[in-house]
């Protein structure tokens, strides 16, 4: 069914800032989205474009989102008369059309709002449930799964105002019979929660931060566990609700120092009592030993790789990943190549379409890994992670405390999808938790099937490499042949001149055939003597060549004389870096031009590079998003915000703190 009409406008999410809503009409109707947006942003997550106009919004508009999407991504798809079922297609030309690989040019935020109203009208047009369209695009296995809601509770870190440092703790009611019976459950301990909280630390500490949860002003994770685990006992749930961490401990790294700060809302903070990752690991583990703790989120900065793997190989909890894997299939890659955690926290608006987000999720089940489906702390009415979460089989959500509407609206949703399946029989969380558990299975053999296949793949590579040197050796032996028969040839009968010319050509045929992997035109080979001979070639002369190795500039020794060869050649290779193959280039090029050098001079390039690529990123969000405030920003903006504190919660630093 063709597409009428995309139309986007700003909205307001729930913390009161602007949003991208967008509506696409077809044949089947109005199908829409809104987009939502984090606080506490991983570094890596894909660009949200903010106008950066200070003047309005304090530079949180996203008029420019919304003009990407009725000037450039409506008119061009629409156009494309791409199926809106095809959501993959849809999804590519998106990318495509955005051109960059972290959605910078048009918005994260545009884009997931087109990518999300396809989903809805692909569904439409099939006549099913969102989550059925989610599940048939994933091809997940039946039954459905519904999810275990982990509920956001208790609220600290960079989401409340108090000098708590770990930024959320859930309850998990994982043994409940239904989905319906684990919302009841979280719902009586939530109570039970506010009431404790608000008669231990007065009447403010009910105040609820923006995921919903209790904001009392409490200064220690043991404190705040304390609490939860009174009121899941008065509540009548102890040993039947489990709880759940999300650290968010990339607020509190401190990269110089390579430590955590747990008292990092102090100005005055003790760098004597900055901890290790390791002493952070051991407070992880013995508060597991003292609390029902399954799942901990964040345990470790988004880019700490070492103490991740550390705690992958000494502990036996869920571990999610959230800054760290961004819902980057790059970054999930690296994390299950490295060990680093066990399970996903998946965020549509990390990555930016549906596609990458499923893409997401079944590279991690591959892994043998978990998916929590996870709303952001700027939410919305719209609820379509609990269709995704249900779809993909992910059996965990996250979407804040049984309270506020944007929090429940996603889990009424759930309630709905659960009534739909079951039609009043007992469908149950537990029934989802034992297909859980069966998937545990299904992913342990997809694990060992993606073994056997890398395997394979690796092994055809092996043999691909190994026909393609017989090629080359097959094809240099008939040259010689040929070389031989016509230097026989040539000094019996050949004019010398003639000779001569054949000669040169041939040696500029070699050259050129050695190098056609390098850089168009320019060959390189090895002459006897060892040194490098390049030969430039003129394509419309041929019989003009050019020893560009004889040339004085490409034969440096001194500082002066190798600065002299950088100037010449950068300008002269940059001029192409607007050009589709640049990229791709000079990841060869690069490759190939510091092979022979030691691997400690290689490493040293490439942290170089790290660290220009982690400037220009900071730059490029700035520049994109308008000044958007980085991790490290928003840490001395929470400083700030609360070096005038009471002693009671401060919940109106919430807003400072975005
Ligand atoms: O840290 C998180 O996991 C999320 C959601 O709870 O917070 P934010 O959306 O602010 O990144």
């Amino acid at each position: 069914m063709a597409i009428t009409k995309i139309h986007a406008r700003s909205v307001y999410d729930s913390r009161g800032n602007p949003t991208v809503e967008v509506d696409l009409i077809d044949g089947k109707g109005l199908h829409r989205a809104i987009v939502p947006s984090g606080a506490s942003t991983g570094q890596h997550e894909a660009c949200e474009l903010r106008d950066g106009d200070k003047s309005k919004w304090s530079g949180k508009g996203v008029t420019k989102a919304v003009q990407n999407v009725n000037e450039i991504i409506g008119p061009a798809l629409i156009n494309e008369h791409i199926d809106v079922k095809d959501q993959p297609a849809v999804d590519a030309f998106l990318n495509k059309l955005d051109g960059t690989s972290n959605k910078t040019k048009l918005g994260a935020n545009a884009i997931l709002g087109v990518s999300l109203a396809v989903a809805k009208a692909g569904a439409a047009e099939k006549g099913i449930p969102l989550y059925a369209h989610v599940s048939d695009l994933a091809g997940t296995k039946k039954p459905y799964v519904l999810p275990v809601p982990f509920m956001n509770v208790l609220n600290g870190g960079s989401h409340a105002g108090g000098r708590l440092a770990f930024q959320e703790f859930m309850i998990a009611p994982d043994t409940a019979p239904s989905f319906t019976e684990a919302m009841r459950q979280g719902s009586e301990v939530y109570q039970k929660l506010k009431t404790l909280a608000k008669k231990k630390y007065g009447q403010s500490a009910g105040n609820v931060g923006d995921e919903g949860g209790v904001a009392p002003d409490i200064e220690t994770a043991e404190e705040a566990l304390d609490l939860i685990s009174q009121a899941i006992k008065e509540a009548g749930y102890e040993g039947q609700v489990k709880i759940a961490m999300d650290v968010a401990s990339s607020e509190f790294y401190k990269v110089d120092a390579k430590k955590y700060d747990l008292d990092f809302k102090n100005p005055n903070s003790d760098p004597s009592k900055w901890i290790t990752y390791e002493q952070l690991a051991d407070m992880y583990k013995s508060l597991a030993s003292k609390y029902p703790i399954v799942s901990i989120e964040d345990p470790f900065a988004e880019d700490d790789w070492e103490a991740w793997s550390y705690f992958f190989k000494t502990s036996d909890f869920q571990i999610v990943g959230d800054d760290l894997t961004v819902t980057n299939p790059i970054r999930i890659k690296k994390a299950i190549e490295t060990k680093a955690c066990n399970a996903l926290l998946l965020k549509v608006n990390q990555i930016g379409t549906l596609t990458e987000s499923i893409q997401a999720a079944k590279d991690s089940f591959e892994a043998g890994w978990g998916v929590m489906v996870s709303h952001r702390s700027g939410e919305t009415e719209d609820v379509t992670i609990a269709d995704i979460v249900v779809g993909l089989r992910c059996g965990q959500i996250k979407t804040g405390a049984p309270c506020r509407s944007e929090r429940l609206a996603k889990l009424n949703q759930i309630l709905r999808i659960e009534e739909e399946l079951s039609s009043g029989s007992p469908s149950a969380v537990l029934d989802s938790w034992d297909a859980a558990e069966d998937s545990e299975v299904e992913r342990e053999k997809a694990k060992k099937a993606a073994e056997v296949r890398a395997k394979a793949e690796a092994e055809a590579a092996a043999n691909k490499k190994s026909k393609a040197q017989k090629i080359e050796e097959r094809r240099v032996a008939n040259m010689r042949k040929k070389e031989e028969a016509e230097d026989a040839s040539s000094s019996e009968e050949e004019d010398p001149s003639l000779a001569r010319a054949r000669a040169r050509q041939r040696e500029q045929d070699s050259d050129l055939k050695h190098a056609e992997d390098l850089i168009g035109n320019i060959g390189v080979s090895k002459n006897r003597s060892d040194t490098k001979t390049v030969v430039f070639t003129d394509a419309s002369n041929p019989e003009s060549a050019t020893d560009l190795s004889s040339l004085p500039i490409f034969n440096p020794s001194s500082k002066d004389q190798f600065a002299k060869l950088r100037e010449t050649l950068v300008p002269l290779l940059g001029a192409s870096s607007s050009k589709a193959h640049y990229a791709l280039f000079l990841q060869e090029f690069s490759k190939q031009i510091v092979k022979d050098l030691p691997s400690d001079q290689i490493k040293k390039i490439a942290s170089g590079l790290t660290t220009l690529s982690n400037e220009k990123m900071k730059e490029e969000k700035a520049a994109e998003k308008g000044g958007k405030k980085t991790k490290a920003a928003k840490s001395k903006a929470t400083l700030v915000a609360n070096r005038d504190a009471s002693s009671k919660a401060d919940t109106t630093s919430y807003g400072d703190l975005e």
